[in-house]
């Protein structure tokens, strides 16, 4: 085999953008309204301010409101609490991202389920990932989680119809692994979500058509685990050390070895971080059409 196909995520997320802000101007037109994106931050955990950063930015080029909130690290969850209230009686905010991970006296459960669904832009409310699981249309479609979505839109982009396809995902994460298991199930693959306990975890990704990586261990998929021509999304992003003080971001497949194997493969950085950040804005569109009874836009 030549190598696998890049699925360039960086590339695919221009081209959604650019839909986002084609539906924005319409909302503004048509509508008069302009959506609104409201990011809440509390305390400096490093990743998540690199997300905050370039997320901010790309809401205001898509011509939507942006509006941060940064909470010290120290502040009660009542004080957390009162600010999602605040945000969820809002008329100019249509979303709402409450970033994770939350500082530890905080329970990260109790807030996302303060946000209000039609507002949850991330899918992490129970309702909206209770939605996905029964598969429920129109007015009880779900908010679909921005890395899962992005990861799907991928997908259909290069496989087309999934059905019958060998899907494996490797994490159980309420964020990725869950709601990409229901996203693969929807699509009629034979769904298998595998972590750090399954037995023999190599020969179970060896199976996969689809294998869909999210474990947050850098490089921990090897090329022999792959199988010849299998469709490899790549969800890590790792910071590791190397020489020189310098740090370099890899993905949780070891890329080099398993592009000799692969079909096609997510890059990191430039693969599904980009897709769920296009993602967020076009949850975002999304939350803004259903809250004002108008038809949303298929992305
Ligand atoms: N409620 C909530 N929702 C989130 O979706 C969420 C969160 N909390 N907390 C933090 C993590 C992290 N995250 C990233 C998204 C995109 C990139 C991204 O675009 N990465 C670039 C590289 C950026 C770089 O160079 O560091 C890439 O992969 O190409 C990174 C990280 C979303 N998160």
């Amino acid at each position: 085999m030549a190598g696998a196909v890049t699925l360039d995520g960086k590339a695919f997320a221009a081209g959604l953008r650019e839909r986002v802000s084609a539906e924005v101007a319409s909302l503004k037109s048509e509508h008069g309204l302009t959506p609104g994106l409201a990011v809440v931050l509390v305390g400096e955990d490093p990743a998540s301010q690199v997300y905050v950063r370039s997320k901010g930015k790309q809401t205001v080029e898509c011509g939507m409101n942006s509006f941060e909130h940064k909470m010290d690290a120290s502040v009660s969850q009542e004080e957390l609490l009162a600010k999602v209230a605040e945000l969820n009686a809002d008329p100019a905010v249509h979303g709402i991202l409450v970033q994770l991970p939350l500082p530890k006296h905080m329970d990260d459960l109790a807030v996302i389920d303060a946000i209000d669904p039609a507002k949850d832009v991330d899918g992490f409310h129970a309702i909206n990932a209770g939605r996905l699981m029964t598969g429920g249309k129109g007015a009880a479609a779900p908010m679909v989680p921005c890395t899962p979505l992005g990861c799907l839109l991928l997908l259909r982009d290069h496989l087309g119809d999934m059905s019958g396809l060998t899907a494996v995902v490797v994490g159980r994460s309420n964020i990725v692994g869950k709601p990409m298991g229901q996203l693969l199930l929807q699509e009629s693959c034979t769904v298998t979500i595998a972590h750090s306990r399954t037995k023999d975890l190599p020969s179970v990704c060896r199976e996969a058509d689809i294998l869909v990586a999210a474990v947050g261990r850098p490089e921990m998929v090897k090329g022999d685990w792959i199988k010849p021509g299998a469709t490899v999304i790549d969800v890590g992003i790792n910071r590791i050390d190397v020489e020189g003080g310098k740090t370099r971001l890899v993905g949780d497949v070891a890329t080099a070895e398993a592009r000799e194997v692969a079909g096609a493969i997510t890059p990191v950085p430039g693969g599904i971080g980009p897709m769920t950040i296009a993602c967020l804005l076009a949850n975002t569109v999304t939350a803004t059409c259903r809250q004002a009874g108008i038809d949303a836009p298929d992305f």
